[in-house]
């Protein structure tokens, strides 16, 4: 059977560098393996969009003599594939240079192949499926062609809101040929109102939790034999859910891999490669699907610094304050666990309610402490993330719900009240910051705990290569 990766996990010595021992070759996987895409063509750099482009246009790119230029901008990796006026959209929010994962993603996927994107947090995974999914949709044509499943509402409602921003055409353009439509089927959604809409006219890209999207499967109101592209974000998540089934029944029963192009993407795959070997072995993809693993040396974002503070158990709300007493970071998230069954039965309030209760009465840094749980009504769930979206300033305390996907760039500092459960779940908190691609800010990553979860830290040190510093408060 016939794999490939992009990456040279499999080859480094066990004892990985920890990030501070800068690796010699980060990105050598990419250059070695994946040859420098040539989509240059002799008038391929013109574009009238935004200046900021204009300006890269006309940087005259030197290169060796003989050989070709590598593509330096978005537009030039994707002008062949995507339609302008995505690209001018592009542009004008801002994406003009490509991260990594784009440069190194972009055109393994404009070839067609299935493909696991696998890359740190914040690092542009988003917009990488979703220029792929512009090069492929067809708006004129009236059926669902690429499907984005996500495992939150928050996640999914994000998701579409890119995909909407990415599909605005100016209004002359319009009338000339419609957009595409993005129809965001998420838990808590107004499926009825969903129903009318998939009947009179189907959305071009449907963005779904798999909750509401198999409800809608199995009623037969949404048809899915025109899709060509289909993404699983936040994979690993996925697969280790409840829904584990419904997402496999998508994979094998719902679709084919004939018909659509498969593309995985999360910022954690455990034993990528017997995943990779399982997706073709299952054939969730084709057989030729790619692993494009970006910098697997480094987990996590550079610029992140992890601290941890060791208090006593019943101290940890007055740790917790004496830290933000001293950060005074103006954006900042705080992680608590999930409030078990058994404290759930034996009424207890959740730790989450009581630490909100706490700050609100002790710490005047916000005027607004925002709460996102499992246990809210999806309005309130909604209501929370929108006002931390519009503020310049915000503390949120959170359950694990924010930690998978979630894009609240100006946030500096990330508190574990609670240590996370794995060192999965580590990574994906702590990526929550540093979601700058081209910023190298430092933010910060503070883990309360007691003296006996310190070895628990230092696993999950070893096991994603970073080093914390304790810290005394
Ligand atoms: N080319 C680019 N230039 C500038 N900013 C970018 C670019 N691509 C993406 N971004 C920004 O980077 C941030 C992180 O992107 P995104 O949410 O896609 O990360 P991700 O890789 O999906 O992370 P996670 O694994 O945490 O979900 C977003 O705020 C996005 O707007």
């Amino acid at each position: 059977m016939a794999t490939a990766t992009l990456s040279a996990t499999q080859l480094l010595p066990l004892s990985l560098p920890k990030p501070s021992q800068k690796p010699r070759h980060a990105n050598f996987p990419f250059q070695s393996l994946n040859p420098s895409p040539r989509l240059f063509s002799s008038n391929g750099f013109v574009s009238n969009c935004s200046p900021i482009q204009a300006l890269l246009n006309s940087t005259p790119i030197t290169t060796e003599a003989g050989s070709e230029p590598e593509p330096f901008t978005l537009r030039q990796i994707c002008q062949s594939h995507v339609p302008d006026h995505v690209l001018c959209r592009m542009e004008e929010l801002g994406f003009v240079v490509p991260t990594p994962v784009q440069r190194q993603a972009l055109p393994t996927l404009f070839s067609g192949r299935d493909c696991i994107l696998h890359a740190q947090t914040g690092s542009g995974k988003t917009l990488t499926y979703l220029l792929l999914v512009f090069s492929i949709v067809n708006a004129r044509r009236s059926a669902v062609q690429a499907l984005i499943v996500v495992p939150t509402r928050e996640l999914g409602m994000q998701v579409t809101k890119v995909a909407r921003m990415l599909a605005t055409k100016p209004k002359e353009d319009e009338l000339e040929q419609k957009s595409c439509t993005v129809m965001a089927l998420l838990d808590g959604g107004m499926l009825m109102r969903h129903k009318s809409w998939l009947k009179a006219e189907p959305p071009t890209i449907v963005v779904a939790t798999i909750g509401s999207l198999c409800h809608m499967l199995e009623k037969h109101m949404i048809k899915l034999e025109a899709m060509r592209v289909l993404v699983i974000d936040e994979v690993d998540f996925m697969f280790s859910s409840k829904q584990v089934s419904s997402l496999r029944k998508l994979l094998t029963s719902y679709s084919s891999i004939n018909t659509r192009q498969t593309v995985f993407a999360s910022a954690s795959i455990p034993q990528h490669k017997i995943f990779l070997d399982k997706c073709i072995q299952q054939k969730w993809t084709k057989n030729d699907a790619i692993h494009v693993h970006v910098n697997p040396v480094e987990p996590m974002p550079s610029c992140l610094h992890h601290r941890f503070v060791i208090c006593l158990k019943n101290r940890r709300h007055e740790t917790l304050l004496s830290l933000l007493q001293s950060d005074a970071p103006q954006s900042a998230i705080v992680f608590v666990g999930e409030q078990s069954e058994k404290s759930k039965k034996a009424g207890n309030a959740p730790s989450a309610t009581l630490l909100i209760n706490f700050l609100k009465a002790s710490y005047e840094g916000y005027s607004d402490i925002l709460l996102l749980e499992e246990d809210m009504n999806f309005n309130s769930r909604a209501a929370s993330l929108s006002e931390v979206r519009q503020g310049g300033s915000y503390l949120l305390v959170s359950t694990d719900i924010a930690a998978r996907g979630l894009d609240l760039p100006e946030t500096t500092h990330i508190y574990n009240y609670d240590l996370p459960r794995t060192a999965i779940d580590y990574l994906h908190r702590a990526g929550r910051t540093g979601r700058k691609p081209f910023s190298d800010k430092k933010c910060s990553v503070t883990s309360i705990i007691i003296s006996k979860e310190r070895f628990v830290l230092e696993k999950y040190e070893n096991e994603l290569m970073f080093n914390c510093e304790e810290l005394i408060v």
